[in-house]
């Protein structure tokens, strides 16, 4: 653990005119977190040879792809350039900038007064930019618009500097230049941080009220909850409530992030800093909540607080069903830092036990089963993910489905999916290619409108199930990568959607059911008969594939039969081989599933269900 440097101020309580709380919102991969770097260094709070890139990401995972997936809040002491004299405080929160994590993102500037908008210099600005920055503008906060990475012979920043102008509204010249790599313009932003952004305003004589806007699970201290003080003050040792659930707790420990925790007696008006009470579980300690002082607490709590809601759902079991305890054990574990994973255990007929996992997205399904591969040891297959549909029956009864399996039979009225409004940002040469994918995956054209001559912003409602799989992937490859995406849940509407099943020798096999559109059934129900029947070895009998509607057979294959005598070409006497071949065969036997009455390879299953071309909207998952 670094060492705390001797020359950082006395944490608590620091007037809070001297304060000044601001976040970095980007575009993934503008440089946020490089940015961060630099601020450590040059603010020293961490020395010199304890730097490493991407500091404050402290995950394995976040560290390997380079993403930023907790928000993360730190304490930097600076004194302007022109005032040598008065050392500010300024509290940096690094955002994570994937979709899937936009509710982080909101909190966290619901902490701040400021933000600073980073945007590449050689890429321009991209469709998390535009979200970001709106959310920035609902919480009214001051922003100062910056281009990183001018030291790339690419960077373009004078053009760029006047689309970041005109969205922002303010001259060219008040876009602030710098390269997070090598520091250039980085003690400029410092002061500009001082100058621009309005200090904290808070009353101090009133009711505590802090804003949670993250959590961590740590597995020495429990959960550490990090909070901005809005009025009044947090005392170590006093008892504090949670606004949400009136649950108590009391304060064992508050104190500030250097970027390493520094323990102090409180936190006051404006202070930005961690707290821990002890419990063991996020979700007693939710982001978005208000936390008081339950002697003479606040009444009313600060608003914006919202339940996570999964978005996707997927079955996970585990590869050696003796493993599904440990799986269990595992998402358990992961619950405790992650309030927004949710899950219950299912059985599938042809999988075995496992759990119905919701996630925000894919991008969260992938790290938690690569955390529960890596950090658990388990060997994991995931059904093809699908999103909540809600059925109405027409005697009036309504289902919530998270699993095509458990599609409701009888007379439906209506099926409902979820929908989300979709920006595009994307050079104008691919607008047509562009619409074309937005009309093959049900879209409906909301608006354009150019945000220079050779930049376009799309936007279309879309059906989530068409564009949680792999429709990010195609817009790369349509728009040579150029394209950037972002999309927000707006509701749902109601879609001709069936449920297609697949059956082995009459016996529907759960894992491959999906729920798709009735246009893309057709071809769903092809393609994978067709998988199948190449994938199941032959049987003592015939076995027909088959993918159906209801009772209604669209597709069928055959798998023809044969009686398998291992023992065929072994002439002779040579008992030692025939053994062999014997144990051989009842070796293969224990890796196969009975499905009904039809041996299936774990292969198969593992085979199609993470093929390309398995997902719901029948063009496959990412
Ligand atoms: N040349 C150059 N490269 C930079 C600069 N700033 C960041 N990069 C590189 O750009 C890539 C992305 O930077 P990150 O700091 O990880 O981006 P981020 O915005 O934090 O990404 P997320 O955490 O995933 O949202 C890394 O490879 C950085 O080394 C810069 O000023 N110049």
């Amino acid at each position: 653990m670094p060492a705390t440097p001797s020359h950082v101020p006395e944490p608590s309580r620091t007037d809070p005119a001297l304060i000044r709380n601001f976040c970095i919102i980007a575009h993934i991969d503008h440089g946020k977190s490089t940015l961060a770097d630099r601020m450590l260094q040059l603010t020293g709070v961490v020395e010199q040879r304890q730097m490493r890139a991407q500091y404050l990401d402290r995950m394995d995972i976040e560290r390997e792809r380079g993403i930023t997936i907790k928000s993360q809040a730190v304490r930097l002491p600076w004194a302007p350039t022109h005032d040598k004299g008065s050392t500010h405080i300024l509290n940096m929160i690094d955002t994570p900038g994937h979709v899937d994590f936009t509710y982080e993102v909101s909190r966290s500037l619901a902490a701040c007064e400021g933000t600073i908008l980073l945007v590449d210099a050689a890429q321009g600005i991209e469709a998390q930019t535009l979200a970001n920055l709106y959310l920035a503008m609902e919480n009214d906060l001051t922003i100062i618009p910056v281009l990183n990475k001018i030291d790339l012979p690419a960077a373009q920043p004078e053009k760029f500097a006047e689309e970041l102008a005109n969205l922002v509204g303010c001259e060219p010249d008040d876009v602030l230049k710098v390269s997070a790599k090598t520091g250039l313009g980085v003690e400029a932003l410092l002061d500009r941080a001082v100058a621009d952004i309005p200090a904290p305003v808070g009353v101090k004589d009133a009711p505590a009220r802090a804003m949670i806007f993250d959590s961590v699970y740590d597995s020495y201290r429990g959960v550490v909850t990090y909070v901005r003080v809005i009025d009044g003050q947090l005392n170590k040792r006093e008892r504090i409530r949670m606004m949400s659930t009136g649950a108590t707790h009391e304060l064992l420990e508050i104190g500030t992030n250097s970027p390493e925790m520094l323990s102090s007696d409180g936190l006051g008006v404006g202070e930005v800093g961690y707290l821990i009470t002890g419990v063991k579980d996020v979700r007693q300690s939710k982001v978005g909540d208000t936390i008081t002082s339950q002697h003479k607490g606040a009444e009313e709590a600060l608003g914006g607080y919202k339940e996570p809601k999964p978005m996707v759902f997927s079955g996970l079991y585990p590869m050696d069903g003796s493993d599904y305890p440990l799986l269990r054990d595992a998402l358990d574990k992961l619950q405790l830092n992650d309030a927004a994973l949710v899950y219950e255990p299912e059985t599938s007929a042809a999988l075995g036990f496992g759990f119905r996992v919701g996630f925000l997205g894919l991008l969260h399904l992938d790290v938690i089963r690569e955390r529960l591969e890596r950090e658990f040891g388990l060997d994991l297959i995931a059904t093809a993910p699908n999103v909540v549909y809600r059925v109405n029956m027409e005697d009036g009864a309504e289902h919530v489905v998270t699993n095509p399996s458990e599609f409701p039979e009888g007379k439906i009225d209506k099926v409902f999916e979820p929908v989300v409004r979709a920006t595009i940002l994307a050079p104008t040469e691919f607008i047509g290619a562009i619409m074309e994918l937005c009309q093959t995956r049900r879209g409906t054209l909301l608006g354009m409108d150019y945000l220079s001559e050779d930049r376009v912003e799309i936007r279309y409602t879309l059906p989530l199930a068409e564009i949680v799989f792999d429709f990010f992937d195609q817009l790369k490859s349509k728009t040579r990568g150029y394209a950037s995406l972002d999309y927000e849940p707006t509701g749902e509407q109601s879609s001709s959607l069936v449920k297609v099943d697949i059956l082995l020798h009459g016996d529907k096999v759960d894992a491959f059911s999906v729920i798709t559109h009735k246009d893309q059934a057709y071809a769903y129900g092809v393609r994978l008969v067709a998988k199948l029947r190449e994938l199941i070895p032959r049987q003592g009998f015939e076995v027909p594939v088959q993918a159906a509607i209801g009772s209604r057979v669209i597709a069928r294959e055959t798998v023809r039969a044969i009686r398998k005598d291992v023992l065929a070409k072994c002439y002779g006497g040579d008992i030692s081989r025939k053994r062999k071949l014997l144990e051989k065969q009842k070796e293969g036997k224990k890796r196969m599933k009975m499905v009904g009455s039809v041996e299936v390879p774990q292969e198969a299953f593992i085979a199609v269900l993470s093929s390309d071309e398995s997902a719901g909207s029948g063009k496959g998952k990412k």
